[in-house]
């Protein structure tokens, strides 16, 4: 559809190159040549592709040489100065283009958008018939079938969860929360009468397996806000969506995206951030407004105020969100009595700036590589094999979280979420199994006796689903049921927000990201089994029709890699641009911001493991490698083990230049004696 319209860029101009970035003090281990996945491997026969495959990765595409693009409308901010600490908002992290990243900025898109009438109007198919319904195709294409991973624990889901809050979340969607727009009335019918110009309802088939119980024909789903909608476009380009956290990998769902909340976060002592201790346990404020962001039973219930919205979502999240606002006042704790003569703002800074540090190592060099693979991170400049800092920073790469990596590749990790979560014991007993969908937005349950750290062995001790086209039904008919016997579907949500979105189809995708184009549905049998593209052939009318969200869910994967070759292709482009466009990066050297090489000697002895150690309440054991399963080749060791589990020693954050002033102490002592 979009070659038809005349104001969209050729497609030639996104030709993709395979930039490879060579230029560092490090040096990239291999380059291997990128393997197609082998008959048998992952999740069904797939023959693989005649001669080399597609080449997924970094290129210049994120290399934007005119005016900055990703900011929409937004006026440039600035005069930057060129600060040792990032922004709140991600402004002047760019020196040259001081906007970007920043909170309502537009998401990058790597081909233009296909909406059916150029401008908003959501994708038809090629024929110019409606596209099978989202539901229809959740319903068919991805069942519930339960497989656990037999290799990976729940943190590897619920860190992808923080790492996409981090990144990103569109604006105009309430996430969990009941959206004040209507699209179907409370008995699930289509409003018909002067619907909202932003309902795009999902309809439900008539024999819809749980929702035709309940004889519901419609789901609620409101399109998300464009720069149309800001003022930023007359309405004669087509739209884009926002974003409206910071785009930059920062740990904003710590600290907030905006000066005011950042503001509220913190204690105004000691660089700390805001707790609350009950019984002698540092927990989260309470949220100001908790019906808001909370679906208590009670108005007892705890519902707590981080620096994202999200974050009261389920109590696995909550559970990390806790260990990370622990974490920064740990940091800042142990650097008060460092550096006593530090007062709140270089402490807060210090601490924000080495947790930030933390999660970006555990990111790259422990999380990612399960997701996008060791050999391809490393062939792509995502990693480097090297003691010393980097030096890939490009200032002419736009930060923006991409569009079809936000509400396509990366949500196929929603596959991942394990429709129960364990309560697990010391000695690794269960000793309880909860049901997702009792505790969506009830984070209720973490206070409760020991169950945080019963919480906390469950995820680095259960295994999360296996990365399929499998999806618990606890997300794709119960999510946010909120205590009735069905919910929403989460499955049909991420395919109508693609189509929202005008994401271009997986065709587009495949040939963007150098799989030949499939000209027939067979043809798309090089990576998705026989019997999954029978069932395409007969949702859709033609193969340009896939979406997205679909066809890059069902390929075989990549060897070693958690996605087939085209997430695989988004997901790396993606956190290639989140690297190297980051002047902050914590390896980057000779940057205001560099860390010095002893200390970053010690940022890179994060681990998940070691968050987990010392901010549970009373945690005895975990395996080194949290994110793999516990087995004879990890096994539990105690916390105290720091040759296993090694720990940053802060003391090289001693300033010498010591003025003998009070040290700000005042954290509950009991807590830190702990
Ligand atoms: C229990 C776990 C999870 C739940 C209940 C959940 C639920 C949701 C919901 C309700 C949305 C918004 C849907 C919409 O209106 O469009 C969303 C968006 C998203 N989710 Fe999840 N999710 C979970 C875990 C994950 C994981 C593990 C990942 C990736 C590793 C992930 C990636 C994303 C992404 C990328 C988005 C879009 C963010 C944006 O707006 O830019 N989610 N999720």
């Amino acid at each position: 559809i979009f070659h038809q319209q005349p104001y969209y860029p050729a497609p030639e101009q996104y030709n993709y190159t395979g930039y490879l970035p060579q230029e560092s003090y490090g040096q990239p281990l291999v380059a291997l040549p990128y393997q197609a996945p082998q008959p048998g491997f992952g999740f069904g026969p797939s023959p693989p592709a005649a001669g080399l495959g597609p080449r997924p990765g970094p290129n210049n595409f994120g290399e934007i040489p005119t005016a900055p693009q990703g900011a929409g409308c937004q006026p440039p901010v600035g005069p930057c100065p060129n600060n040792k600490y990032r922004t709140i908002d991600g402004s002047c992290n760019n020196l040259r283009y001081t906007n970007w990243g920043i909170p309502n900025s537009k998401y990058a898109r790597l081909l233009p958008p296909k909406y059916s009438d150029g401008i908003h109007a959501p994708p038809t198919s090629v024929s110019g018939e409606p596209l099978p319904g989202s539901r229809l195709i959740s319903i068919v294409m991805f069942p519930d079938v339960p497989i656990p991973d037999p290799v990976w624990t729940l943190i590897t889901m619920t860190w992808g969860q923080i790492v996409t809050h981090d990144m990103s979340m569109s604006m105009g969607t309430t996430q969990a929360k009941r959206h004040s727009i209507r699209c179907c009335d409370d008995n699930g019918r289509l409003l018909s009468n002067n619907p909202d110009v932003h309902c795009f309802p999902i309809t439900i088939p008539e024999d819809d397996p749980v929702f035709s119980k309940f004889h519901r024909e419609c789901m609620n789903f409101v399109r998300s806000t464009t720069d149309q909608e800001t003022g930023c476009n007359a309405g004669n380009k087509p739209a884009e969506q926002l974003v409206v956290v910071s785009h930059w990998m920062d740990a904003s769902f710590v600290y907030g995206s905006n000066q005011r909340l950042a503001d509220t976060l913190r204690e105004g002592i000691g660089g700390r951030l805001r707790v609350e201790f009950r019984d002698g346990r540092p927990w989260p404020p309470a949220a100001a407004n908790k019906s808001a962001v909370c679906d208590q039973q009670t108005e007892e219930e705890p519902c707590y105020q981080f620096g994202d919205r999200r974050a009261n979502q389920n109590p696995q999240l909550t559970v990390l969100q806790i260990l990370f606002l622990r974490e920064h006042n740990r940091i800042a704790t142990v650097l008060s009595h460092i550096n006593p003569h530090w007062d709140d703002e270089t402490l807060y800074q210090e601490s924000r700036r080495v947790l930030i540090a933390e999660f970006q190592h555990i990111n790259y060099h422990e999380w990612l590589p399960i997701i996008l693979g060791t050999d391809n991170m490393l062939k792509y400049g995502l990693l480097y094999k090297t003691k010393g800092f980097t030096s890939d920073y490009k200032e002419n790469v736009d930060p923006s979280v991409i569009n079809a990596h936000a509400h396509a590749a990366f949500r196929y990790f929603h596959s991942s979420i394990q429709g129960q979560f364990h309560l697990i014991g010391e000695d690794r007993n269960l000793l309880s199994a909860v049901r997702l969908s009792d505790y969506f937005n009830r984070p209720t349950i973490i206070e409760k006796g020991y169950n945080f750290d019963h919480l906390s062995r469950g995820l680095t001790t259960q295994s999360q689903e296996e990365v399929d086209p499998f999806f618990t039904s606890e997300i794709t008919d119960f999510l946010f049921r909120a205590g009735r016997p069905f919910g929403r579907d989460l499955r049909a949500i991420d395919v109508q927000r693609g189509r929202d979105h005008g994401l271009a189809s997986y065709n587009d995708y495949r040939e963007f990201c150098g799989l030949p184009r499939a000209h027939k549905f067979e043809d798309f049998s090089d990576y998705i089994d026989v019997e999954r593209i029978e069932k395409l052939a007969l949702l859709y009318n033609h193969p340009d029709d896939v979406d997205l969200s679909v066809g890059g869910s069902l390929e075989a994967h990549v060897p070693n890699t958690l996605a087939g070759p085209t997430f695989l292709c988004l997901l790396t482009e993606q956190f290639y641009r989140t690297k190297v466009s980051d002047r902050y990066f914590y390896e980057l050297g000779g940057q205001v911001g560099s860390f010095t090489p002893e200390q970053l000697n010690e940022i890179r002895k994060s681990s998940v493991a070691r968050i987990f150690c010392d901010n549970s309440d009373d945690l005895h054991t975990i395996q080194p490698q949290g994110f793999l399963k516990i087995s004879e080749k990890n096994p539990l060791v105690s916390c105290n083990d720091y040759d296993r589990i090694p720990s940053i020693d802060l003391n090289f954050w001693k300033e010498e230049s010591y003025s003998h002033a009070a040290p700000q102490y005042g954290y509950q002592e009991d807590y830190k004696k702990k």
